[in-house]
């Protein structure tokens, strides 16, 4: 949480925020403060007095009084691109044609289309996009994919994945309820789960069956959403693999009076037992990954930093630090440790699209911006 600040290489990466976003300061701002070849230098907002009080706060030095402006700037060399969903093509493809590499919240857009020709033309004018799934990052989250994949409990057989928190917690003018915003539970938090199923799995779903739950009866946004996924391809079963994803921006209290604990964790059955990581998506404050073998009793491990010479990272990195190293690599032309590719994200949202068709709702709203 409070990250040793490094003194900064000679010309390090000029990072320029788009919106004084509440993401920023955990997923950029703070991890950038440990990264010797990072700096924040600017930030953009509609208001201009709050990205002033935006940047006093967070020791921002250039604050930009429109989007544009700040990718017109030649003194930023990538940007972090934090606005709601439904914004993320429109300010992507813009960013890009001003020649910034990208760092790009989840999910990567509103739809597939749209990532497909936001990593078209980055791979075109060979800049760096990411999109930011900064769980992949974590050695938490390897451990657990190694357990399944080295076959120590057998063939994978199912997942199950629970993203939730309480009624309340987001309030209901959130981006996140606001279907012209590209909101909905199943694009927000529901993103994860589809991703990290994906991943496991190292294969992609069909989607056979999804519920949604409607915020305060709006139509096609979803406070909740429950799916369930084939994979019959995987290479870590030689039969068919099922997930469910269950996902809720606002889970009704308990008797009405209880908030429940928000939830983020991912359960793996597998021939000869189970393995559970608890809190996947912020490993680095909590977590634990329980392995249990049929017969035996459970063994509880944690992961901060990953094992071996040459690996990077110190235990106190979260997911996002991790994810920041990789990004910078990238962009220095040196090999990250992980990555997400492209196809990647291309593929991550036609699960999604697919999790609404089925669920009966609208998709995201397409961009009403277009770029030739
Ligand atoms: N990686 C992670 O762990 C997380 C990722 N996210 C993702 O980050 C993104 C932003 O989430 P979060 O920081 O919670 O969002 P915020 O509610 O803080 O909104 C982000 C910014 O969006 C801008 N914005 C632009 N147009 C609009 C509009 N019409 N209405 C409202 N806001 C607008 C605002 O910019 P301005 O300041 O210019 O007004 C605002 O600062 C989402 O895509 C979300 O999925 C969110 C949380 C965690
Ligand atoms: O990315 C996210 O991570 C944590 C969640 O609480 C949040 O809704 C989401 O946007």
């Amino acid at each position: 949480l409070d990250p040793p600040v490094v003194p900064k290489n000679e010309a390090p990466l000029r990072f320029g925020i788009l919106g004084a976003a509440n993401i920023a300061p955990s997923a950029l701002i703070t991890p950038a403060r440990s990264h010797p070849d990072v700096v924040i230098y600017a930030v953009a907002a509609r208001d201009e007095t709050r990205a002033r009080a935006y940047a006093r706060k967070h020791r921002i030095p250039v604050v930009f009084s429109s989007y544009q402006d700040l990718l017109d700037s030649p003194d930023v060399d990538a940007v972090y691109n934090p606005l709601p969903n439904g914004l993320h093509f429109e300010w992507t493809m813009k960013a890009l044609t001003a020649g910034k590499h990208v760092l790009l919240e989840k999910p990567s857009s509103n739809r597939a289309e749209e990532t497909r020709q936001m990593f078209e033309l980055a791979t075109k004018k060979n800049l760096v996009l990411l999109e930011a799934f900064h769980y992949r990052f974590h050695p938490a989250n390897h451990r657990f994919k190694e357990i399944i994949t080295s076959g120590t409990l057998g063939e994978l057989r199912s997942l199950q994945v629970d993203t939730r928190m309480f009624s309340g917690f987001f309030p209901a003018r959130d981006i996140r309820f606001n279907y012209e915003l590209g909101g909905g539970a199943a694009a927000d938090m529901g993103c994860y789960g589809l991703s990290v199923v994906r991943w496991v799995t190292d294969s992609e779903p069909i989607v056979e069956f999804a519920k949604a739950e409607l915020f305060n009866g709006r139509a096609d946004v979803d406070r909740a959403m429950v799916s369930d996924l084939i994979f019959d391809s995987s290479p870590h079963s030689s039969s068919r693999i099922y997930a469910h994803i269950a996902c809720d921006l606002a889970r009704p209290w308990k008797f009405g009076i209880l908030p429940t604990l928000p939830t983020f964790n991912i359960t793996a059955t597998c021939a000869r037992g189970t393995v559970r990581c608890t809190f996947f998506i912020m490993p680095a404050f909590i977590h634990s990954i329980t392995i249990h073998e049929n017969g035996k009793p459970p063994i509880k491990e944690t992961r901060y930093k990953f094992l071996g010479e040459n690996t990077i990272g110190k235990d106190w990195w979260t997911t996002y630090r991790y994810q920041l190293e990789a990004f910078v690599n990238r962009v220095r032309n040196r090999n990250p440790q992980h990555w997400i590719s492209g196809d990647d994200s291309v593929a991550q949202m036609r699960a999604l699209e697919a999790v609404y068709v089925k669920a009966g709702l609208q998709l995201r709203p397409a961009s009403n911006v277009e770029f030739h």
